[in-house]
């Protein structure tokens, strides 16, 4: 082999998939490689036909292969693996073999459930900046969206053009979750015909909905999983507290009487179910105007009515992690579907959000005791 030959077979495998998020020499996608003076040609075995990260790839191991100093044409030759390649990818992939719930006790994955006790109080556009704001700050990060009264995720993370809901690639039974802003996204709105299609279900289908996506959606290692369910509903909580046991629960409420009422009453059947809560948040707090002053319009110390609450009986008191202001640029870059923390970091909201995610990482629980699996050389 031809030290050219290596090197663009290198270049070719460091490709990084843009939907499993690995190289695609680790995922044995690069099949045959051989160059003749300036010339390469690499053959790229995809997972699927029609494969939608197709062109992507292509034209990054094109670019790769280019990068290689002498080299100045490439040929892609784009194959599809036989499902036996397949399998043997899917094996590699989930270690642990299939139907298997990656989050479960043990994990390494921070599994935190944003929720609200009434809707409308900002608990998808939290869960969305904030995931954007963990991704930013080097964290992998996935969302699971559950709330089937307002499945928002898709589009505030900008998988939702046109107001369709980008949909997963499935290789066979395994679900391959769209990435936008670097975050990993599965939704009920990526499998129902439309908006009003979910709204009726019962506890026991949104119980197998989200068995099934923690099962079968492959979210690879994950530093944090967010997760947006529905509010204040029992039979969704208890089934995170069954399936993920080691949860924390962001509670989201407003300044509000009424919505910190109900925000408590979300915190305690999440305890119940054996979460711990992590914090709580207040959003849409005073709006500052032009003239300097700040207009509460939802009023103000709901959070801390809530967090003195669910601090009753407990031994370590409940904190207020974050005061989140109205902003109109936080909900404009919702309707944009790219998360304010991003596109205008300083904005006072933005800023409240990107500090809550640095204080959210900085609060984990400890690692210590835990067996990585490594052995010391
Ligand atoms: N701090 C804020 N400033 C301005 N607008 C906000 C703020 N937080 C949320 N919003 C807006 O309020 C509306 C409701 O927010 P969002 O959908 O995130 O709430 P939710 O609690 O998830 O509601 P649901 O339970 O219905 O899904 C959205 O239009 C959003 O853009």
């Amino acid at each position: 082999m031809s030290t050219h030959t290596e090197l663009v077979r290198e270049a070719a495998g460091a490709v990084i998939d843009p939907e499993l998020r690995r190289s695609l020499g680790d995922l044995g996608m690069i099949g045959g490689v051989s160059t003749h003076n300036n010339t390469a040609s690499v053959e790229v075995r995809l997972t699927i036909a029609g494969c939608p990260a197709a062109q992507k790839i292509e034209s990054d191991v094109r670019a790769a292969a280019l990068s290689v100093t002498g080299i100045e044409e490439v040929t892609v030759d784009v194959q599809v693996m036989t499902a036996e390649e397949r399998a043997e990818l899917l094996g590699r992939l989930r270690p642990g073999g299939p139907k298997q719930n990656p989050f479960g006790p043990g994990t390494l994955t921070r599994v935190i459930a944003v929720t609200s006790g009434k809707g409308g109080v900002g608990k998808s556009t939290m869960t969305a900046n904030l995931a954007a704001a963990l991704a930013q700050q080097g964290f992998r990060v996935g969302i699971l969206d559950a709330d089937v009264y307002g499945f928002s995720i898709p589009a505030l993370m900008g998988l939702a053009p046109d107001g369709v809901a980008a949909k997963p690639t499935r290789l066979d039974d395994m679900i391959v979750p769209p990435v936008g802003h670097d975050v990993k996204v599965i939704s009920i709105g990526m499998f129902v015909e439309n908006a009003n299609a979910a709204v009726a279900w019962r506890g026991p289908m949104l119980q197998r909905t989200i068995t099934q996506f923690l099962t079968d959606v492959y979210f690879g290692d994950l530093d944090f999983l967010l997760l947006d369910l529905p509010p204040g509903t029992g039979d969704v909580a208890i089934t995170v507290g069954q399936q993920l046991p080691n949860a924390e629960v962001l509670v989201v409420t407003t300044g509000q009487t009424a919505a910190s009422e109900v925000a408590v009453r979300a915190g305690v059947v999440a305890r119940q179910t054996g979460q711990r809560i992590l914090g709580v948040v207040e959003n849409m707090g005073p709006l500052v105007l032009p003239d300097g002053s700040a207009l509460a319009l939802f009023g103000e110390g709901g959070a801390e009515t809530v967090a003195n609450e669910l601090s009753i009986g407990q031994d370590k008191a409940v904190k207020v992690l974050a005061k989140i202001p109205l902003s109109l640029g936080l909900r404009e870059g919702g309707d944009e579907g790219t998360p304010i923390v991003l596109s205008n970091p300083a904005d006072p909201a933005a800023q409240a959000i990107t500090e809550l995610a640095r204080v959210i990482a900085h609060s984990g629980p400890s690692r210590a005791g835990i067996n990585l699996g490594i052995t010391p050389a």
